[in-house]
């Protein structure tokens, strides 16, 4: 999240208590990547569907969409490629929290590499929307195979490798409920994306997500993307949480882990000189993910310089 989707939402703290401003960061979100593919920094052919109207931003704003994008990307990919034979990502799966409008999964269709099974959640009234685009679109609708289901007034979608529903992943035993209706399999190796989503509940709402995820999937990497406010009651408990993890900023991450070849190319995309706003900006979000790992799958995970 930068700061224009903040601002969208009114800023965090009026987002915090109003969901309707919770559900109007992600509309922003799915306008910012956009921006980011009109320009060519990523490649994703579906976000246009969720936009209405296509917004130009900052070329610092779609730096770090880019940075966001492309750390997720990566990790991600590491995951499904973790183990030993060529077919790894396909007994694994993915489980989103607050997904939004999120379209990695047809991306991955696309590319081959989506996984056994990817999970989806989020308020119903996004999931709703989400629903509706998936079903008007052809180009979306066929990436789900012939068994797909869609409830446009439930926010359903269910299908072989790709499920969606609603949930307020506050809610535990909803959050459990789901999880098990959506079929996912829990000793399977998961990948837990929680983006720009934690930071809009309370601290003991995000210790019991964490404690929740963690007691659930014996094999699994829980991945967050955060504004790090070290300051509120969220950031200090966010930090004390990941003692036990592995947390960069995304200035680091800019610097030392994005490919060097991907950020000469996009550094060359749009000029700007605000370097120092650049810098702040980056060092204040951050990447962390916490791994259970009995059978060591995932040794070669992670942030490497
Ligand atoms: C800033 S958007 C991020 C969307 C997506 N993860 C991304 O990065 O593009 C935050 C999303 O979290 C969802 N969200 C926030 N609180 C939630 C809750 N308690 N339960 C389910 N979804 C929630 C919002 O509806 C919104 O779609």
């Amino acid at each position: 999240m930068e700061p224009a989707e903040v601002e969208a939402g009114g800023g965090i703290a009026a987002a915090r208590s109003s969901p309707a401003a919770v559900q109007a960061t992600n509309d922003d979100a799915a306008a910012s990547k956009l921006s980011c593919v009109t320009k060519g920094y990523m490649k994703d052919d579906y976000v246009h569907h969720f936009v209405r109207r296509t917004t130009k931003r900052a070329p610092i704003i779609n730096r770090g969409y880019y940075a966001r994008w492309s750390v997720l990307r990566k990790l991600m990919l590491q995951f499904l490629n973790a183990g030993s034979g060529s077919d790894d990502h396909k007994r694994k799966q993915i489980l989103s929290l607050g997904a939004g409008f999120d379209t990695t999964f047809f991306q991955l269709q696309d590319e081959g590499l989506a996984p056994y099974l990817y999970v989806e959640l989020d308020f119903q009234e996004v999931t709703s929307k989400k629903a509706a685009i998936i079903n008007h679109y052809n180009d979306m609708k066929e990436k789900l195979g012939p068994d797909a289901s869609i409830s446009i007034e439930k926010g359903e979608v269910t299908s072989t490798n790709y499920k969606l529903f609603s949930a307020d992943i506050r809610d535990i035993p909803k959050l459990d409920a789901v999880i098990h209706m959506a079929e996912m399999d829990p000793s399977l190796p998961t990948f837990i994306i929680a983006e720009c989503v934690l930071i809009y509940l309370d601290p003991a709402s995000t210790d019991a997500i964490v404690s929740w995820a963690s007691e659930k999937f014996s094999s699994a990497i829980f991945f967050l993307y955060e504004q790090i406010h070290p300051d509120d009651a969220f950031g200090e408990q966010m930090i004390r949480n990941l003692e036990r993890a592995v947390a960069w900023d995304m200035l680091k991450i800019y610097n030392d882990f994005i490919d060097g070849g991907e950020r000469r190319r996009i550094e060359l995309l749009e000029l700007f000189d605000e370097f120092e706003e650049w810098h702040m900006m980056q060092e204040h979000y951050c990447v962390a993910y916490g791994i259970n790992d009995p059978e060591g799958i995932f040794d070669d995970f992670g942030f490497k310089e």
